[in-house]
Protein backbone atom coordinates (compact mmCIF):
# COMPACT_ATOMS: atom_id res chain seq x y z
CA UNK A 1 0.00 0.00 0.00
CA UNK A 2 1.18 3.43 -1.19
CA UNK A 3 0.71 5.56 2.19
CA UNK A 4 2.96 8.90 2.75
CA UNK A 5 4.40 9.92 5.80
CA UNK A 6 1.97 12.83 5.70
CA UNK A 7 -0.66 10.38 5.09
CA UNK A 8 0.43 8.18 7.69
CA UNK A 9 0.60 11.13 9.93
CA UNK A 10 -2.99 12.76 9.44
CA UNK A 11 -3.71 8.78 10.07
CA UNK A 12 -2.59 8.84 13.50
CA UNK A 13 -3.52 12.12 14.43
CA UNK A 14 -7.71 10.89 13.93
CA UNK A 15 -6.67 8.41 17.16
CA UNK A 16 -4.34 9.66 19.60
CA UNK A 17 -1.97 12.68 19.14
CA UNK A 18 1.54 12.35 20.96
CA UNK A 19 1.10 13.46 24.11
CA UNK A 20 -2.75 14.42 24.33
CA UNK A 21 -4.30 14.81 27.94
CA UNK A 22 -7.23 11.91 27.27
CA UNK A 23 -9.66 13.34 29.82
CA UNK A 24 -12.07 11.31 30.99
CA UNK A 25 -15.81 11.40 31.03
CA UNK A 26 -16.16 12.06 34.73
CA UNK A 27 -13.84 15.62 33.61
CA UNK A 28 -15.77 15.99 30.61
CA UNK A 29 -17.11 19.47 29.51
CA UNK A 30 -19.07 19.34 26.10
CA UNK A 31 -20.04 21.45 23.37
CA UNK A 32 -22.68 20.20 20.89
CA UNK A 33 -22.77 22.21 17.64
CA UNK A 34 -25.88 21.31 15.85
CA UNK A 35 -27.54 20.24 18.90
CA UNK A 36 -31.06 20.84 17.41
CA UNK A 37 -30.37 18.44 14.54
CA UNK A 38 -30.58 14.66 13.67
CA UNK A 39 -26.79 14.24 15.56
CA UNK A 40 -27.63 16.90 17.76
CA UNK A 41 -30.15 15.21 19.43
CA UNK A 42 -28.84 11.84 19.97
CA UNK A 43 -25.79 13.48 21.62
CA UNK A 44 -27.51 15.83 24.07
CA UNK A 45 -29.71 12.09 24.74
CA UNK A 46 -26.82 10.43 25.58
CA UNK A 47 -24.99 13.19 27.75
CA UNK A 48 -28.62 14.13 29.47
CA UNK A 49 -28.39 9.93 30.48
CA UNK A 50 -25.21 10.62 32.51
CA UNK A 51 -25.12 14.57 34.20
CA UNK A 52 -22.99 14.05 36.68
CA UNK A 53 -19.92 13.24 34.17
CA UNK A 54 -20.63 16.13 31.84
CA UNK A 55 -20.60 19.51 32.22
CA UNK A 56 -21.93 21.66 29.01
CA UNK A 57 -20.51 24.82 27.82
CA UNK A 58 -22.40 25.41 24.82
CA UNK A 59 -24.81 24.42 22.05
CA UNK A 60 -25.26 25.84 18.88
CA UNK A 61 -28.33 25.66 16.18
CA UNK A 62 -29.28 27.68 13.43
CA UNK A 63 -32.90 28.85 14.23
CA UNK A 64 -35.06 25.90 16.64
CA UNK A 65 -34.91 28.06 19.13
CA UNK A 66 -37.65 26.05 21.19
CA UNK A 67 -35.71 22.59 21.00
CA UNK A 68 -32.63 25.23 21.85
CA UNK A 69 -33.72 27.11 24.66
CA UNK A 70 -34.98 23.23 26.32
CA UNK A 71 -31.93 21.48 25.91
CA UNK A 72 -30.18 24.13 27.60
CA UNK A 73 -32.27 24.42 30.28
CA UNK A 74 -32.12 20.22 31.22
CA UNK A 75 -28.48 20.33 30.60
CA UNK A 76 -27.46 23.34 32.46
CA UNK A 77 -25.50 24.86 29.62
CA UNK A 78 -23.62 27.55 30.55
CA UNK A 79 -24.45 28.90 26.88
CA UNK A 80 -26.86 28.29 23.70
CA UNK A 81 -26.34 30.70 20.62
CA UNK A 82 -28.28 30.55 17.33
CA UNK A 83 -26.99 31.18 14.09
CA UNK A 84 -29.31 33.43 12.86
CA UNK A 85 -29.46 36.85 14.06
CA UNK A 86 -33.32 36.85 13.74
CA UNK A 87 -33.86 34.69 16.26
CA UNK A 88 -31.82 35.92 19.00
CA UNK A 89 -34.97 37.91 21.04
CA UNK A 90 -37.05 34.68 21.18
CA UNK A 91 -33.92 32.79 22.51
CA UNK A 92 -32.91 35.74 24.93
CA UNK A 93 -36.62 35.15 26.08
CA UNK A 94 -37.16 31.70 26.18
CA UNK A 95 -33.93 31.42 28.65
CA UNK A 96 -34.56 34.77 30.31
CA UNK A 97 -33.91 34.31 34.58
CA UNK A 98 -31.70 31.10 33.74
CA UNK A 99 -28.54 32.71 33.68
CA UNK A 100 -27.99 30.96 30.83
CA UNK A 101 -26.15 33.32 28.33
CA UNK A 102 -26.99 33.87 24.54
CA UNK A 103 -25.95 35.06 21.57
CA UNK A 104 -26.63 34.95 17.55
CA UNK A 105 -24.94 35.04 14.65
CA UNK A 106 -22.45 33.56 12.90
CA UNK A 107 -19.09 34.87 14.85
CA UNK A 108 -21.43 34.27 18.31
CA UNK A 109 -21.35 30.41 16.97
CA UNK A 110 -17.64 30.90 16.59
CA UNK A 111 -17.27 31.95 19.96
CA UNK A 112 -19.00 29.45 21.13
CA UNK A 113 -16.90 26.66 19.40
CA UNK A 114 -13.74 28.74 21.06
CA UNK A 115 -15.43 28.00 24.33
CA UNK A 116 -13.15 26.25 27.16
CA UNK A 117 -14.65 22.49 26.55
CA UNK A 118 -12.42 19.72 26.29
CA UNK A 119 -15.04 17.83 23.67
CA UNK A 120 -17.06 19.26 21.03
CA UNK A 121 -19.82 17.65 18.85
CA UNK A 122 -19.61 18.65 15.31
CA UNK A 123 -22.85 18.00 14.02
CA UNK A 124 -23.78 21.30 11.92
CA UNK A 125 -25.06 20.06 9.05
CA UNK A 126 -22.84 21.53 5.43
CA UNK A 127 -19.74 23.84 4.93
CA UNK A 128 -21.38 26.20 7.54
CA UNK A 129 -19.50 23.93 10.30
CA UNK A 130 -16.15 25.05 9.09
CA UNK A 131 -15.32 27.95 11.14
CA UNK A 132 -17.18 26.78 14.11
CA UNK A 133 -14.71 23.03 13.66
CA UNK A 134 -11.97 25.36 12.89
CA UNK A 135 -12.22 26.91 16.05
CA UNK A 136 -13.04 23.89 18.53
CA UNK A 137 -9.84 22.30 16.60
CA UNK A 138 -7.15 25.82 17.01
CA UNK A 139 -7.88 25.24 20.48
CA UNK A 140 -6.82 21.86 20.47
CA UNK A 141 -10.21 19.96 21.58
CA UNK A 142 -11.20 16.73 21.02
CA UNK A 143 -13.22 17.13 17.85
CA UNK A 144 -16.26 14.21 17.61
CA UNK A 145 -16.16 14.67 13.97
CA UNK A 146 -19.90 14.13 12.23
CA UNK A 147 -20.28 17.09 9.71
CA UNK A 148 -17.92 15.46 6.78
CA UNK A 149 -19.12 18.29 4.45
CA UNK A 150 -16.08 20.12 6.04
CA UNK A 151 -13.68 17.59 5.15
CA UNK A 152 -14.72 17.36 1.86
CA UNK A 153 -14.53 21.28 1.65
CA UNK A 154 -11.37 21.49 3.20
CA UNK A 155 -9.94 18.56 4.06
CA UNK A 156 -6.28 18.94 3.97
CA UNK A 157 -6.05 22.61 5.43
CA UNK A 158 -8.24 21.13 8.55
CA UNK A 159 -6.42 17.80 8.85
CA UNK A 160 -3.28 21.02 8.55
CA UNK A 161 -4.94 22.63 11.22
CA UNK A 162 -5.88 19.68 13.77
CA UNK A 163 -2.15 18.26 13.34
CA UNK A 164 -0.63 21.94 14.36
CA UNK A 165 -2.63 22.50 17.77
CA UNK A 166 -2.91 19.39 19.12
CA UNK A 167 -6.37 18.64 17.84
CA UNK A 168 -8.38 15.11 18.45
CA UNK A 169 -10.71 14.37 15.39
CA UNK A 170 -12.93 11.38 16.86
CA UNK A 171 -14.89 9.92 13.46
CA UNK A 172 -18.72 9.93 14.43
CA UNK A 173 -20.06 9.72 10.80
CA UNK A 174 -21.12 5.30 11.26
CA UNK A 175 -18.71 4.15 8.63
CA UNK A 176 -15.83 6.11 9.44
CA UNK A 177 -16.29 5.22 13.35
CA UNK A 178 -16.72 1.70 12.41
CA UNK A 179 -13.21 2.13 10.33
CA UNK A 180 -11.89 3.88 13.23
CA UNK A 181 -12.46 1.01 15.73
CA UNK A 182 -10.92 -1.79 14.00
CA UNK A 183 -7.63 0.75 11.94
CA UNK A 184 -4.30 0.29 13.13
CA UNK A 185 -3.03 3.44 13.00
CA UNK A 186 0.46 2.47 14.43
CA UNK A 187 0.93 0.28 11.39
CA UNK A 188 -0.64 2.15 8.37
CA UNK A 189 1.54 0.03 6.04
CA UNK A 190 -0.25 -2.89 7.30
CA UNK A 191 -3.66 -1.39 5.84
CA UNK A 192 -4.20 -2.71 2.03
CA UNK A 193 -8.02 -1.10 1.70
CA UNK A 194 -10.89 0.60 3.05
CA UNK A 195 -14.12 -0.66 2.10
CA UNK A 196 -17.29 1.59 2.89
CA UNK A 197 -20.36 -0.21 2.91
CA UNK A 198 -23.63 2.10 1.57
CA UNK A 199 -27.30 0.71 2.14
CA UNK A 200 -27.82 1.95 -1.35
CA UNK A 201 -30.79 4.39 -0.13
CA UNK A 202 -34.61 4.64 -1.10
CA UNK A 203 -33.95 4.28 -4.62
CA UNK A 204 -31.44 1.03 -4.58
CA UNK A 205 -34.18 -0.94 -6.57
CA UNK A 206 -35.80 1.64 -8.55
CA UNK A 207 -35.54 2.56 -12.28
CA UNK A 208 -34.06 6.29 -13.03
CA UNK A 209 -37.69 6.61 -14.54
CA UNK A 210 -39.19 6.43 -10.95
CA UNK A 211 -36.16 8.34 -9.57
CA UNK A 212 -36.81 11.22 -12.10
CA UNK A 213 -40.32 11.48 -10.85
CA UNK A 214 -39.43 10.74 -7.08
CA UNK A 215 -41.09 13.32 -4.66
CA UNK A 216 -39.27 14.98 -1.34
CA UNK A 217 -41.42 12.74 1.01
CA UNK A 218 -39.67 9.30 -0.81
CA UNK A 219 -36.23 10.36 -1.36
CA UNK A 220 -35.87 11.46 2.82
CA UNK A 221 -37.95 8.11 3.49
CA UNK A 222 -34.39 6.23 4.06
CA UNK A 223 -34.44 2.48 4.49
CA UNK A 224 -32.08 1.69 7.69
CA UNK A 225 -31.73 5.50 9.34
CA UNK A 226 -33.47 8.38 10.94
CA UNK A 227 -31.28 11.52 9.81
CA UNK A 228 -31.72 15.05 8.62
CA UNK A 229 -33.83 16.09 5.12
CA UNK A 230 -30.24 16.85 3.48
CA UNK A 231 -28.00 14.08 4.58
CA UNK A 232 -31.31 11.32 3.26
CA UNK A 233 -31.15 13.31 0.14
CA UNK A 234 -27.39 12.74 -0.30
CA UNK A 235 -28.33 9.38 0.69
CA UNK A 236 -30.67 8.76 -1.98
CA UNK A 237 -28.70 9.98 -4.90
CA UNK A 238 -25.17 7.81 -3.16
CA UNK A 239 -23.89 11.32 -3.25
CA UNK A 240 -23.36 10.80 1.14
CA UNK A 241 -21.04 8.02 -0.29
CA UNK A 242 -19.14 10.12 -2.19
CA UNK A 243 -18.84 12.73 0.42
CA UNK A 244 -17.94 9.83 2.56
CA UNK A 245 -14.66 8.33 0.28
CA UNK A 246 -13.62 11.99 0.41
CA UNK A 247 -13.88 12.14 4.13
CA UNK A 248 -12.11 8.47 4.59
CA UNK A 249 -9.15 10.43 2.16
CA UNK A 250 -8.46 12.43 4.48
CA UNK A 251 -9.38 11.06 8.18
CA UNK A 252 -7.34 7.91 7.58
CA UNK A 253 -4.83 8.98 5.01
CA UNK A 254 -5.80 6.57 2.22
CA UNK A 255 -5.33 7.62 -1.36
CA UNK A 256 -8.61 6.79 -3.32
CA UNK A 257 -8.29 3.72 -5.59
CA UNK A 258 -7.82 1.85 -2.20
CA UNK A 259 -11.41 3.15 -0.82
CA UNK A 260 -13.92 0.94 -1.95
CA UNK A 261 -17.42 1.40 -1.64
CA UNK A 262 -20.01 -2.03 -1.15
CA UNK A 263 -23.73 -1.49 -1.07
CA UNK A 264 -24.98 -3.62 1.87
CA UNK A 265 -28.84 -2.54 2.30
CA UNK A 266 -29.35 -3.75 6.10
CA UNK A 267 -26.74 -1.45 7.46
CA UNK A 268 -25.54 -3.90 10.22
CA UNK A 269 -21.90 -4.21 8.81
CA UNK A 270 -20.96 -0.35 9.00
CA UNK A 271 -17.95 -0.45 7.23
CA UNK A 272 -14.53 -3.13 6.85
CA UNK A 273 -10.99 -2.70 6.72
CA UNK A 274 -8.62 -5.29 4.64
CA UNK A 275 -5.20 -6.11 5.73
CA UNK A 276 -2.22 -6.83 3.81
CA UNK A 277 -2.02 -10.28 5.45
CA UNK A 278 -5.85 -11.18 4.07
CA UNK A 279 -7.39 -10.32 7.63
CA UNK A 280 -10.57 -8.37 7.20
CA UNK A 281 -12.16 -6.43 9.67
CA UNK A 282 -15.25 -4.99 10.29
CA UNK A 283 -17.33 -3.31 12.57
CA UNK A 284 -21.42 -4.07 13.66
CA UNK A 285 -24.26 -3.22 15.27
CA UNK A 286 -27.88 -2.00 14.66
CA UNK A 287 -28.33 1.34 12.80
CA UNK A 288 -28.38 3.67 15.81
CA UNK A 289 -26.36 6.59 15.73
CA UNK A 290 -26.07 6.20 19.23
CA UNK A 291 -23.60 3.67 19.39
CA UNK A 292 -20.89 5.61 17.05
CA UNK A 293 -21.56 8.79 18.97
CA UNK A 294 -20.91 6.98 22.34
CA UNK A 295 -17.68 5.73 21.31
CA UNK A 296 -16.61 9.39 20.72
CA UNK A 297 -18.33 10.35 23.60
CA UNK A 298 -16.67 7.92 26.05
CA UNK A 299 -13.43 7.64 23.91
CA UNK A 300 -11.12 5.67 25.17
CA UNK A 301 -13.27 3.92 27.28
CA UNK A 302 -16.57 2.53 26.66
CA UNK A 303 -20.37 3.81 27.59
CA UNK A 304 -23.57 2.33 27.85
CA UNK A 305 -25.88 3.19 25.13
CA UNK A 306 -29.82 2.32 25.52
CA UNK A 307 -31.21 0.75 22.40
CA UNK A 308 -31.75 -2.75 20.82
CA UNK A 309 -28.50 -4.86 20.59
CA UNK A 310 -27.41 -6.85 17.43
CA UNK A 311 -28.74 -10.58 16.84
CA UNK A 312 -27.83 -12.10 13.93
CA UNK A 313 -29.79 -15.13 14.76
CA UNK A 314 -32.95 -12.81 13.92
CA UNK A 315 -31.26 -10.04 11.69
CA UNK A 316 -31.94 -12.23 8.65
CA UNK A 317 -29.43 -12.64 5.76
CA UNK A 318 -27.11 -9.99 5.46
CA UNK A 319 -26.58 -8.84 1.29
CA UNK A 320 -23.70 -7.33 -0.26
CA UNK A 321 -23.65 -5.71 -3.66
CA UNK A 322 -21.36 -3.93 -6.00
CA UNK A 323 -22.47 -0.10 -6.44
CA UNK A 324 -24.08 0.83 -9.88
CA UNK A 325 -22.45 3.75 -10.95
CA UNK A 326 -24.55 4.29 -13.98
CA UNK A 327 -27.83 4.61 -11.89
CA UNK A 328 -25.85 6.63 -9.24
CA UNK A 329 -23.39 8.76 -11.34
CA UNK A 330 -22.68 11.24 -8.03
CA UNK A 331 -20.01 8.66 -6.79
CA UNK A 332 -18.56 8.91 -10.04
CA UNK A 333 -18.02 12.73 -9.59
CA UNK A 334 -16.69 12.77 -5.74
CA UNK A 335 -14.26 10.37 -7.50
CA UNK A 336 -13.24 12.51 -10.13
CA UNK A 337 -13.35 15.21 -7.79
CA UNK A 338 -10.52 13.24 -5.43
CA UNK A 339 -8.61 12.54 -8.53
CA UNK A 340 -8.65 16.50 -9.77
CA UNK A 341 -8.10 17.54 -6.40
CA UNK A 342 -7.24 21.46 -5.59
CA UNK A 343 -10.90 23.03 -5.72
CA UNK A 344 -12.77 20.02 -7.14
CA UNK A 345 -14.55 18.26 -4.23
CA UNK A 346 -14.99 21.81 -2.57
CA UNK A 347 -16.92 22.82 -5.39
CA UNK A 348 -18.95 19.85 -5.78
CA UNK A 349 -19.68 19.56 -2.26
CA UNK A 350 -20.92 23.62 -2.66
CA UNK A 351 -23.39 22.68 -5.71
CA UNK A 352 -24.53 19.40 -4.20
CA UNK A 353 -25.47 21.38 -1.17
CA UNK A 354 -26.99 24.18 -3.53
CA UNK A 355 -29.29 21.83 -5.33
CA UNK A 356 -30.11 19.50 -2.40
CA UNK A 357 -31.59 22.26 -1.03
CA UNK A 358 -33.47 23.61 -4.15
CA UNK A 359 -35.08 19.71 -4.21
CA UNK A 360 -36.09 20.00 -0.61
CA UNK A 361 -37.60 23.13 -1.68
CA UNK A 362 -39.33 21.82 -4.67
CA UNK A 363 -37.77 23.90 -7.15
CA UNK A 364 -36.09 20.99 -8.83
CA UNK A 365 -36.49 17.48 -9.87
CA UNK A 366 -34.31 14.38 -8.12
CA UNK A 367 -32.38 13.97 -10.95
CA UNK A 368 -31.49 17.24 -11.44
CA UNK A 369 -29.42 17.21 -8.62
CA UNK A 370 -26.50 15.61 -10.63
CA UNK A 371 -26.67 17.39 -13.47
CA UNK A 372 -26.48 20.81 -11.59
CA UNK A 373 -23.57 19.41 -9.77
CA UNK A 374 -21.60 18.33 -13.01
CA UNK A 375 -22.70 21.44 -14.30
CA UNK A 376 -20.77 23.41 -11.56
CA UNK A 377 -17.64 20.89 -11.44
CA UNK A 378 -17.08 21.95 -15.31
CA UNK A 379 -17.82 25.55 -15.46
CA UNK A 380 -15.81 26.56 -11.98
CA UNK A 381 -12.18 26.67 -13.51
CA UNK A 382 -9.91 24.67 -11.75
CA UNK A 383 -7.89 25.84 -8.56
CA UNK A 384 -5.53 25.40 -5.92
CA UNK A 385 -6.93 25.53 -2.32
CA UNK A 386 -3.84 27.33 -0.68
CA UNK A 387 -5.74 28.54 2.02
CA UNK A 388 -8.92 29.25 3.91
CA UNK A 389 -9.70 32.20 1.99
CA UNK A 390 -9.13 29.86 -1.11
CA UNK A 391 -11.83 28.05 0.02
CA UNK A 392 -14.27 30.69 0.86
CA UNK A 393 -13.92 32.07 -2.15
CA UNK A 394 -14.60 29.17 -4.58
CA UNK A 395 -17.23 27.80 -2.54
CA UNK A 396 -19.47 31.18 -3.04
CA UNK A 397 -18.73 30.93 -6.79
CA UNK A 398 -19.40 27.26 -6.92
CA UNK A 399 -22.91 28.13 -4.65
CA UNK A 400 -23.33 31.50 -7.50
CA UNK A 401 -23.18 29.29 -10.37
CA UNK A 402 -25.32 26.39 -9.00
CA UNK A 403 -28.05 28.23 -8.09
CA UNK A 404 -27.85 30.20 -11.97
CA UNK A 405 -27.97 27.25 -13.30
CA UNK A 406 -30.87 26.14 -11.12
CA UNK A 407 -32.75 29.45 -12.07
CA UNK A 408 -32.34 28.96 -15.73
CA UNK A 409 -33.58 25.61 -15.79
N1 LIG B 1 -28.04 12.29 10.92
C1 LIG B 1 -27.17 11.31 10.95
O1 LIG B 1 -27.47 10.21 11.42
C2 LIG B 1 -25.79 11.52 10.41
C3 LIG B 1 -25.34 12.79 10.08
N2 LIG B 1 -24.05 12.97 9.65
C4 LIG B 1 -23.58 14.33 9.33
O2 LIG B 1 -23.77 15.14 10.49
C5 LIG B 1 -24.12 16.47 10.12
C6 LIG B 1 -25.47 16.80 10.77
O3 LIG B 1 -26.45 15.97 10.21
P1 LIG B 1 -27.93 15.90 10.79
O4 LIG B 1 -27.87 15.86 12.28
O5 LIG B 1 -28.63 14.84 10.06
O6 LIG B 1 -28.49 17.31 10.31
P2 LIG B 1 -29.82 18.07 10.77
O7 LIG B 1 -30.31 18.82 9.60
O8 LIG B 1 -30.74 17.13 11.45
O9 LIG B 1 -29.28 19.09 11.87
C7 LIG B 1 -28.40 20.13 11.53
C8 LIG B 1 -28.05 20.93 12.76
O10 LIG B 1 -27.19 22.02 12.39
C9 LIG B 1 -27.80 23.26 12.77
N3 LIG B 1 -27.39 24.24 11.80
C10 LIG B 1 -27.68 24.30 10.48
N4 LIG B 1 -27.06 25.33 9.91
C11 LIG B 1 -26.36 25.95 10.88
C12 LIG B 1 -25.52 27.09 10.91
N5 LIG B 1 -25.28 27.83 9.82
N6 LIG B 1 -24.95 27.44 12.09
C13 LIG B 1 -25.19 26.72 13.20
N7 LIG B 1 -25.99 25.64 13.24
C14 LIG B 1 -26.55 25.25 12.08
C15 LIG B 1 -29.28 22.97 12.80
O11 LIG B 1 -30.00 23.92 13.58
P3 LIG B 1 -31.62 24.12 13.40
O12 LIG B 1 -32.24 22.86 13.91
O13 LIG B 1 -31.92 25.28 14.24
O14 LIG B 1 -31.86 24.32 11.93
C16 LIG B 1 -29.26 21.58 13.43
O15 LIG B 1 -29.01 21.68 14.80
C17 LIG B 1 -24.17 16.48 8.59
O16 LIG B 1 -22.94 16.92 8.10
C18 LIG B 1 -24.37 15.01 8.22
O17 LIG B 1 -23.84 14.69 6.95
C19 LIG B 1 -23.17 11.94 9.53
C20 LIG B 1 -23.59 10.67 9.82
C21 LIG B 1 -24.92 10.35 10.28
C1 LIG C 1 -25.66 6.88 9.63
C2 LIG C 1 -24.65 7.31 8.65
O1 LIG C 1 -23.48 7.24 8.89
C3 LIG C 1 -25.11 7.79 7.34
O2 LIG C 1 -24.09 8.51 6.68
C4 LIG C 1 -25.46 6.57 6.56
O3 LIG C 1 -24.28 6.03 6.08
C5 LIG C 1 -26.39 6.89 5.45
O4 LIG C 1 -26.70 5.76 4.74
P1 LIG C 1 -26.18 5.45 3.27
O5 LIG C 1 -25.25 4.29 3.40
O6 LIG C 1 -27.47 5.10 2.59
O7 LIG C 1 -25.55 6.66 2.69
MN1 LIG D 1 -22.33 7.58 7.06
Amino acid sequence: MVVSSLQAVAAAQVAVPEGAAVPTPATRTVTILGSTGSVGCNTVELVAADPEQYQVEALVARKNVDLLARQAKELRAKAAVVADEAHYAALKDALSGTGIEVAAGAQAVVDAAARPADWVMAAIVGAAGMEPTLAAARRGATVAFANKEVLVCAGALMMAEVKRHGATLLPVDSEHSAIFQVFDSERVDGVSRLILTASGGPFRNKSREDMARATVKEAVAHPTWDMGAKISVDSATMMNKGLEVIEAHHLFGMPEDKIDVLVHPQSVVHSLVEYVDGSVLAQLGTPDMRTPIAVALGWPRRIATPGERLNLVTSGHLEFYAPDPEKFPALRLAREAMRAGGCAACVMNAANEIAVAAFLDGRIGFLDIERIVEHTMTTVPHSRLNSLDDVREVDTVARRIASEAIQAR
